[in-house]
């Protein structure tokens, strides 16, 4: 692939992770529901730790601290939204 072709792919991949993003993101606003209802904290660092150390066992050893720091990233604008939602 040149360089044209792999930005091509790129674009597309993106195309897909951001159906998948805002499907999460709007899977949110349920979990900022029952946080509401049931008065429970945004942040639950436990599932958070479970998500991590999952995602990274997937991952191949080069890419695992990339991982991480996405899945970090995912979780921070979830709780930055569930905040916006719950104010
Ligand atoms: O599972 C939850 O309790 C969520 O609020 C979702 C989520 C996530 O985005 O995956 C976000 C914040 C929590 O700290 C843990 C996980």
């Amino acid at each position: 692939m040149n360089l044209e072709e792999c930005r091509t792919r790129i674009d597309q991949i993106d195309e897909k992770i951001l159906e998948l993003y805002l499907e999460r993101m709007n899977t949110v606003i349920e979990v900022a529901k029952y946080k509401k209802e049931q008065n429970l904290p945004v942040l639950h660092p436990k599932r958070e730790q479970e998500i991590i150390v999952k995602q990274r066992s997937k991952a191949p050893e080069e890419l695992k601290q990339y991982v991480e720091a996405l899945y970090q990233t995912l979780m921070e604008t979830s709780r930055a939204y569930q905040n916006e939602l719950l104010k």
